[in-house]
């Protein structure tokens, strides 16, 4: 891990510098929900006092290579209260390894930030899940960490937290709370669920024996990121919710000819932003301010 402790300040610093607001809430915009041309109204659009710095602007940060993938840090306001937003998030399948793609949470930490809000897009594996549900992740299974993938692999630096972190306790059980009882004030518990995630490396989607497997062991929703930032976001004692847009129906029959692809799971985060942006703004923020 080259980001060393001191590194990591320096991009910390350079935001802290340009921006007059320290936000305590970091947010990572999974594919289709951050802003591009054809879905205005993603969530960083709808910040007010907005700055933003494209990635390669700052010090030490990665730069993003997925299409559909604006790649920049967004500050602003959301109803009163200040937040950090990553428009574009760095995926393993990109040649990342998990440490750099996670190094943003690490300068959200240095910035002040207390409260992580991570998205991602992800197949239902429950049955019960249709394309355009939200999942909020109660719990993960770290399926590459099961091989020793890990952001937190090599030297600890206890700056950041300890060399044997906790991971009980990963997903807010407050504010798991306060997700369901927004979603019961908007009416729309039926397409909002508590379940557990796992990321897989990519690029390929699974292989239906490979889903059937997540499928016994508890997986709810598959995708490719979000257990690597929550693993870093424990680490540096974060609290951490997140949730997943449902992108599509993972097939775990071999009769089934659909296939996964990027573009479906892409109109999906689109069509849903109205009912994201709207699911964000609920009670959690109040709770947070
Ligand atoms: C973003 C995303 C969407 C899906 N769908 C799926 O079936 N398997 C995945 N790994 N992912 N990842």
């Amino acid at each position: 891990n080259t980001y060393t402790f001191e590194a990591l300040q320096e991009s910390a610093q350079y935001l802290l510098d340009r921006v007059k607001m320290r936000p305590k809430i970091g947010i990572i915009c999974g594919s289709g929900m951050e802003q591009n041309e054809l879905c205005p109204g993603s969530l960083a659009d709808s910040l007010e006092n907005k700055q933003c710095f494209p990635y390669e602007e700052i010090p030490h940060f990665p730069l993003s290579t997925v299409k559909g993938h604006q790649g920049q840090m967004v500050f602003g306001y959301l109803q009163g209260v200040p937040i950090m937003c990553m428009q574009g998030r760095f995926h393993y399948y990109e040649g990342y390894p998990l440490w750099k793609c996670a190094m943003p949470v690490r300068v959200m930490k240095l910035v002040g930030v207390t409260h992580l809000i991570a998205t991602n897009a992800a197949g239902g594996l429950n049955p019960t899940y249709k394309v355009g549900d939200i999942m909020m992740v109660k719990d993960h299974v770290n399926m590459m960490g099961f091989a020793g993938n890990n952001p937190l692999q090599g030297p600890n630096d206890d700056r950041f937290g300890p060399r044997f972190p906790p991971m009980n306790k990963a997903y807010n059980a407050y504010l798991l709370e306060i997700g369901q009882q927004v979603a019961d004030e908007m009416s729309i518990s039926d397409i909002v669920h508590k379940g557990v995630y796992t990321c897989l490396g990519g690029p390929n989607f699974e292989t239906v024996a490979e889903l059937k497997m997540l499928r016994m062991i508890g997986v709810d929703a598959v995708g490719m990121s979000t257990v690597h930032e929550v693993i870093t976001a424990r680490h540096c004692d974060l609290t951490v919710f997140a949730f997943s847009l449902i992108t599509n129906q993972c097939i775990t029959d071999y009769e089934n000819h659909e296939e996964a692809n990027h573009e479906e799971v892409m109109d999906v985060g689109k069509s849903r932003q109205p009912l994201l942006q709207k699911y964000r703004k609920g009670k959690e923020w109040l709770f947070i301010r």
